[in-house]
């Protein structure tokens, strides 16, 4: 049955900062794109590949990846706080299918998911219970990061799944491209960021405001050139985006987790939810990108990409 995709970066600065208003437009147009290509598509099921940031996944333990058989969001930087319309059936199907083809994918029955999941989603259906989906984390922020090969097998398997329900399914691939935001590493924390990073201690408002805004600030002496923070890559982010245009989807399997950070700084491996998104599609054949954004976006401190795809030949997704 039909698959098609959105990938996308996620910034929870879209609402609280204001890049130049030619920057803006042009964010909203390919958002206004991407909504009519997914309603025309009307999806009957999501499959999002999102990333966390310590929100949901902690040091405590870490998966490469984990499907979720519940989900609920915890509404960091004003995103929606709902329980999600999680197709606990299917999950779990998804999960034995994955791992009875050598996949070692975690499952989780009471996943917290976070704007890396929840912005997507509002984005393309203005709140995250209007369709069933089954979230599916990759690690795209804790070191020690696994092989982009192996997430290549894991969104393949998913792939290969999906390709055989009888549903009209979207992936969507959450974040990247090229940024580094403040996020704090384990190797550089000191020891109250080590404790947030090791495991959840629910934060209360005022301490979740705080590390928002930590982030907020960051961004404004980003764009203003004053931060200490590492610069976008537009050309690393172009050359993926050719890579996954050209379907040559081995070629991503050689990217090294440290020349990745090295480039295109900590939270680039964001774009493992792309890797695994596109994986995912290709495995119901060749496919063609129907439409493709960039901007780096130091307001957003992101390189901030769109692409929409969907399996070659397919001109209308029969519904
Ligand atoms: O505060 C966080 O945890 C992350 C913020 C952020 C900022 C910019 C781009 C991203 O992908 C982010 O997750
Ligand atoms: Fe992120």
């Amino acid at each position: 049955m039909p698959v098609a995709l959105v990938c996308m970066s996620h910034s929870p600065l879209l609402r609280f900062a204001e890049p130049p208003a030619e920057v803006r437009a042009a964010v909203d147009d390919a958002f206004g794109r991407v909504r009519e290509f997914v309603a025309d598509y009307d999806p009957t099921l999501v499959v999002s590949f999102a990333p966390d940031h310590y929100n949901g996944f902690f040091y405590e333990l870490m998966p490469p990846f984990c499907v979720g058989y519940e989900a609920e969001s915890v509404g960091d930087y004003g995103t929606q706080l709902a329980t999600l319309d999680v197709a606990t059936d299917v999950a779990e199907r998804l999960a034995a299918h994955v791992m009875g083809h050598d996949i070692d994918m975690a499952i989780s029955r009471r996943m917290r998911v976070d704007h890396g999941a929840v912005q997507p989603l509002e984005v393309l259906f203005g709140g995250i219970t209007a369709k069933r989906v089954v979230p599916v984390f990759v690690n795209g922020v804790a070191r020690p990061f696994t092989s982009m090969r192996r997430i290549g097998q894991m969104g393949a398997a998913v792939g290969d799944f999906v390709r055989g329900l009888d549903e009209r399914v979207l992936v969507i691939g959450s974040g990247g491209l090229s940024h580094d935001p403040p996020v704090p590493q384990w190797a550089t924390a000191n020891p109250a960021q080590r404790e947030m990073l090791l495991s959840l201690t629910e934060p209360t408002n005022e301490a979740r405001r705080a590390r928002e805004q930590r982030v907020i600030d960051a961004a404004k002496r980003f764009a203003a050139g004053e931060a200490d923070i590492m610069d976008l890559n537009p050309s690393w982010d172009e050359a993926f985006m050719d890579l996954l245009a050209s379907g040559q989807l081995e070629k991503i399997d050689g990217y090294q987790p440290a020349e990745m950070a090295a480039e295109a700084g900590n939270s680039a491996h964001e774009v493992r939810t792309w890797v695994a998104a596109f994986n995912a599609l290709a495995a119901s054949g060749p496919y063609e990108v129907i439409d493709r954004f960039y901007r780096p976006i130091p307001e957003f401190i992101a390189g901030f990409g769109v692409m929409t795809a969907r399996v070659a030949g397919v001109e209308t997704c029969p519904r």
